[in-house]
């Protein structure tokens, strides 16, 4: 675990070693450290922040997501990782060393430890896949004998063994990210980075290459930095995540937490597009037109206890209780989740129950839009 420190902006932070701490003292278990990262480019003649003071570590081992709307920042943030993009000010130390302070020999070096996969693939048209597979083992001087074992052994990892003498135009988009994969592992990367890799694919194959991405973590025990606008994506396969907005990381934290309780606006938008445990406010007016009791949201996490709450508390305190809204999902083989839930009675009754009810879970009353209509 490492020591976290303070981020220039106040960011809802949640779990341990998310800030950056300096490389020295995370050497061992930090794979990649931004350390008040800001890049400014000069736009016609004038400057524009397209990251401001970030903060952040990538732990080693780990499927860290960074998601954020188009033009946050995502891609530059990715680029200062392999010293594609400098950073104006801050630096980034991946493995220990600071990417900007590298010669052009140990930086070619570095980059050769970490892989790269693209949305557009970025495939080498006019060669085969077997020599797309092969560029980066040329490139870096491996012996033929060992290059053709390790293309053998990519291809088939990846599911392309009966390929490799096909032409990228040949195959289907998944294909070409597996090609693209399998080239990004060839040097045996620490990191691989993912900029959108499955945002030009159809749900199933993004599943597909997702599976494949979490195989690269698991069985090779790449360290993977991915960049997307998929919150699905990030609910699959990561396991931290961090929030962009306009240069900035407006939240960061475990995918559980991040999801099970999102705390920026912007974080709650990108939840509400994957999972929706709480009604919208059209849906609540509906649900107010015929449930005229009083409107409670019960939020559900894991509980170490099969005590039956709900049934327990309505008996004692004379109430009924009527789920009208809600869902329970599973994260990270955690369970989170949010009941909306009428209770009926007596109002003092009603009273007694929900004051139970909050010292067993986090109870919120269901507020209704000012000017509603409650027919
Ligand atoms: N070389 C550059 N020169 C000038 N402005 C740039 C340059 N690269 C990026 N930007 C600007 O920086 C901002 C962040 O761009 P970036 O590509 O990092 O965003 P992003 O979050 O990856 O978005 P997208 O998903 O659309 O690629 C954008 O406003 C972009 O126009």
């Amino acid at each position: 675990m490492t020591t976290a420190t303070a981020t220039a902006t106040a960011v809802p932070v949640r779990g341990a070693g998310v800030d950056a701490a300096p490389a020295r003292a995370t050497a061992q278990t930090t794979a990649i450290a931004f350390e008040d990262v800001s890049k400014t480019f000069a736009v016609d003649g004038r400057e524009f922040d397209a990251l401001k003071r970030v903060n952040l570590s990538v732990e080693r081992g780990e499927i860290f997501g960074i998601v954020g709307y188009s033009g946050a920042g995502k891609s530059t943030l990715l680029r200062t990782v392999n010293g594609l993009d400098r950073p104006t000010s801050g630096r980034v130390v991946v493995d220990g060393h600071d990417v900007g302070s590298l010669n052009p020999r140990d930086l070619s070096r570095l980059r050769q430890r970490i892989g790269m996969i693209f949305q557009q693939f970025n495939l080498l048209q006019s060669r085969t896949v077997y020599q797309n597979v092969a560029y980066p083992l040329k490139h870096a001087g491996v012996p033929k004998g060992e290059l053709l074992d390790r293309v053998e052994e990519l291809l088939d990892f990846v599911g392309l063994a009966d390929k490799a003498l096909q032409y990228p135009n040949r195959l289907s988009g998944g294909q070409k990210q597996r090609v693209g994969i399998a080239r990004a592992l060839a040097n045996r990367p620490d990191i691989l980075i993912s900029d959108e890799a499955t945002s030009a694919l159809d749900p199933q194959t993004t599943g597909e290459v997702l599976d494949l991405l979490q195989r690269v973590n698991r069985e090779y025990g790449v360290t993977i930095l991915l960049v997307t606008h998929e919150m699905d994506v990030v609910r699959r396969i990561a396991d931290r995540v961090a929030v962009m907005q306009r240069g900035e990381i407006v939240e960061h934290g475990t995918v559980y937490d991040v999801f099970a309780d999102p705390v920026h606006p912007t974080t709650r938008r990108f939840v509400s597009s994957v999972i929706s445990h709480e009604a919208a406010e059209s849906t609540l007016e509906r649900i107010r037109r015929v449930h005229d009791g009083r409107l409670v949201r019960i939020h559900v996490g894991d509980r170490g206890s099969n005590d039956p709450f709900l049934s327990r508390i309505a008996r004692t305190h004379r109430v009924d209780f009527n789920v009208v809204y809600g869902g329970v999902s599973e994260l990270q083989s955690r369970l989170f989740g949010t009941l909306t839930v009428e209770l009926l009675g007596a109002d003092a009754d009603v009273d007694a129950a929900v004051r139970e009810l909050a010292g067993i879970v986090e109870v919120t009353d269901v507020a209704i839009r000012e000017g509603a209509s409650i027919a």
